[in-house]
């Protein structure tokens, strides 16, 4: 297997495909420092084509999005013909099919979900990045049954901040705003809000809002903005659906009222929190470890480190404060 991939010898142990869209090889691999798993993303330059800059798009913002429900970049390596992304492992899969497995959730079950989706759109927004493809497919369950955002291959971080328009038309057309397919300028956060209203709605319901096999009349049902309203919908529930699935955008409610809304709070009492868990500051043990591996000072370790490069030691200190998170030894498998 690793004669497929010769710049993986050595630093990553690649077991099977995982999941695979378009241009795109989702392999499960263990870093062999650490011995922890991750998900290596492995696109090939010529099947990638045109959508190249989709790449380097979801490079950039991966690197910037560190929060605890977006799923974490590790590493980037690129060769000649290929990229690859090494990525947090989420064993549990899609909440697509998670979803499907149960047919809907119930109130208690899709609030907690919601809330950690309101969580990391809340901080892409706050960092200036929209999603744009937010689906159940691009949220996956870790071995702790929390969610982590995928896929920023379609995000856009509009020049000048999050109040100035785009206008590609993307994403995946259930999901998408009725602003966003009707060709006008539209908003990146409004776009997204609409999306995650079809989210919450597909979590309550166990099917789409909007839903038809033809394009054109799917896209005349958005623009329409009517959709069914099934009995075992709270009122709650169906009111914050509404105020999601608003076709005017302007009349479309934003993601800090979202934050507090009362359907989100309850139970909870305590808005959705966005700041990322992560800490600016560098973990000593992690570093500590690093150092006596490789021969060198802690302050030596602390500067290359902090150059955040992406490169194996990266993913090594991130994978060792993975470790440490989950109440597990902060040591290398190979000791000098
Ligand atoms: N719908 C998800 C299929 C599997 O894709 C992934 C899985 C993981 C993953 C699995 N476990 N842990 C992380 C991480 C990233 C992806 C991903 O970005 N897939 C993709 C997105 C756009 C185009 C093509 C492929």
């Amino acid at each position: 297997m690793s004669s497929q991939y010769p710049e993986l010898k050595g630093f990553y142990h690649l077991r099977e495909t995982i999941g695979s869209g378009g241009f795109a090889k989702v392999k499960l691999a263990y870093h062999a420092l650490t011995g922890e798993k991750v998900a290596i993303k492995i696109m090939d330059k010529r099947a990638l084509g045109d959508d190249l800059p989709r790449v380097k798009t979801e490079i950039a913002a991966m690197k910037e999005l560190c929060q605890q429900h977006i799923c974490k970049l590790f590493q980037v390596l690129e060769t000649e013909t290929r990229f690859y992304m090494v990525l947090e492992y989420c064993p549990e899969g899609e909440l697509f099919d998670y979803i499907v497995s149960k047919d809907r959730l119930d109130e208690a079950e899709a609030r907690i979900f919601f809330r950690q989706i309101v969580s990391a759109v809340a901080f892409i927004h706050y960092k200036g990045y929209a999603h744009r493809d937010l689906k159940p497919e691009n949220l996956l369950l870790d071995e702790e049954q929390n969610l982590k955002l995928i896929d920023f291959g379609l995000c856009a971080k509009p020049k000048g901040g999050m109040e100035n328009h785009l206008f590609t038309c993307c994403g995946s057309p259930a999901y998408a705003a009725p602003e966003l397919i009707s060709g006008k300028q539209y908003l990146g956060a409004e776009a997204d809000l609409w999306s995650m209203g079809v989210l919450l709605y597909a979590l309550l319901c166990g099917y789409l809002p909007f839903d038809d096999e033809k394009i054109p009349s799917l896209y005349r049902k958005i623009q329409s903005g009517k959709y069914d309203v099934p009995d075992w919908l709270s009122p709650e529930s169906s009111i914050l659906i509404a105020q999601m699935l608003q076709v005017d955008p302007k009349r479309r409610i934003s993601i800090q009222q979202l934050i507090n809304h009362p359907w989100l709070r309850k139970g909870f009492n305590i808005p959705c929190e966005f700041e990322s868990k992560y800490k600016s500051t560098l973990d000593e043990d992690c570093i500590t470890e690093l150092a006596v591996h490789y021969g060198k000072t802690r302050t030596e370790m602390e500067e290359d480190v902090s150059k955040w490069t992406y490169d194996y030691l990266t993913a090594s200190y991130f994978l060792l404060l993975e470790k440490k998170m989950k109440g597990r030894p902060v040591r290398l498998l190979q000791r000098p």
